[in-house]
């Protein structure tokens, strides 16, 4: 039933205006799917490859396609595996992880369509959609997601006390708002980065206070706990040359960054710590984790890429002790699966991740529910991310 007769694809926009992959899988019993690569601004070193959407539109039409044909789409293994036979590389470098996830995402939602399952429940079985995911939410941002504001790329709301996904997801649009009311009682004006979060032309050292802030006054109204965290993509601070991380005028030794992290997580509380070191510095990783890790989250995004092979090496080290999932770093959702299953037997915490360049597509929202994942980082305002956001409440809501 599930058999695939035809896949087509096509160009469509994302969030930044910038051409991305959508991919439309039918199956023999009329079963349909629909997903829609994202694309990142700060990608790691170690990411599979996105090609220019035209190219792996083209490409993934002559090798992908073809093979793909009379596949079952409800065997996600052998879909994804047709994706890689096709593609014949490590990184999706032939075809481009852009199609390849565009494609493997729209064939697990058009095998739910001929079950008649939501997609989390596909993926994840009868026995999910009772635990929701922590939503993180970007509320102020810079790096390179935004010119001219902080040299932090993220400070993410964390409501890890709200009684439900619904009351968090709303929290972090209080937070939100509220940190465009501290700014301007400060005077500052501040537009929005890529993913909506505001973006400020001021210090990182005023964006705690402004964030901390913020937090405060709706935790106060809503009456649960709110901590906040940051994304510092410190792959994009880091220097090689000069093997410092580098803040404007002022720069930090390796040695220095982990006694700074350490340090914010105790005077903030720090709830969840994003790439705090360079993509390729396990070892500053375990200092810190070791330092920290009882307290807060220290989550390997750049470093782990979603990657098994890399995730395991963590592992050996305690370089970590959660990692961030994006399926389009690695191409597949039987990847995706497999770096969140050695996650989870080794302890590590699972945060389900857009990028910064998105779509609609609501993949992840499902994958999250799906996978169990403690948290989900899909942003907190804006069309593409509230797309995500709206998917859990409605699957919280049992209206999928
Ligand atoms: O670094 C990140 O975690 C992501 C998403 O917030 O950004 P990008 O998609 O630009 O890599
Ligand atoms: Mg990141």
């Amino acid at each position: 039933m599930t058999r695939i007769t035809s896949i087509s694809l096509r160009r469509v926009l994302d969030s930044r205006g910038n051409p991305t992959v959508e991919a439309d899988v039918l199956t023999e019993s009329g079963g349909f799917g629909r997903g829609a690569a994202p694309s990142g601004a700060s990608t790691g070193e170690y990411e599979a490859i996105e090609l220019p959407a035209n190219e792996s539109i083209a490409k993934a039409r002559e090798h992908a396609v073809p093979r793909l044909e009379g596949v079952y789409a409800g065997d996600q293994r052998a879909v994804d595996s047709a994706l890689r036979a096709a593609d014949g590389t490590d990184d999706f470098s032939a075809i481009g992880a852009n199609s390849a996830v565009a494609i493997s995402m729209a064939a697990a939602k058009a095998a739910a369509d001929v079950l008649g399952a939501p997609l989390y429940q596909h993926l994840g079985g009868a026995f999910r959609g009772e635990n929701f995911p922590v939503p993180l939410g970007n509320v102020v941002g810079g790096g390179e997601h935004a010119k001219e504001a902080t040299h932090i790329q993220e400070f993410l709301a964390a409501p890890v006390g709200a009684p439900s996904v619904s009351e968090a997801v709303f929290a972090n649009a209080a937070v939100h708002a509220a940190v465009a009311d501290v700014l301007d009682e400060r005077g500052v004006p501040a537009a929005k980065g890529d993913e909506g979060a505001w973006a400020p032309p001021i210090s990182d050292a005023d964006a705690f206070e402004v964030v901390d802030e913020a937090v405060d006054r709706v935790e106060d109204d809503v009456g649960f706990e709110i901590r906040f965290g940051l994304d510092m993509a410190a792959a994009e601070l880091y220097d090689d040359d000069s093997e410092a991380y580098v803040y404007g005028d002022e720069t930090k030794s390796t040695d220095e960054q982990v006694e700074y992290v350490a340090g914010l997580v105790d005077e903030y509380d720090l709830a969840y710590v994003e790439d705090p070191l360079d993509e390729n510095d396990y070892e500053a990783f375990a200092e810190l984790t070791d330092r920290v890790g009882d307290r807060t989250m220290i989550c390997g995004d750049d470093l782990f890429v979603t990657n098994v092979e890399r995730l395991q090496e963590g592992i050996d080290v305690g370089a970590a002790n959660s990692i961030l999932i994006k399926p389009n770093q690695i191409g597949t959702l039987s990847d995706t699966f497999d770096a969140v299953e050695l996650a989870a037997r080794n302890g590590y915490e699972t945060v389900i991740s857009h990028r910064s360049g998105e779509t609609e597509d609501t993949t992840i929202a499902h994958l999250a529910v799906a996978t169990d994942a403690g948290f989900i980082k899909t942003g907190t305002v804006g069309g593409e991310r509230t797309a995500k956001l709206n998917e859990l409440v409605r699957i919280a809501d049992d209206a999928v």
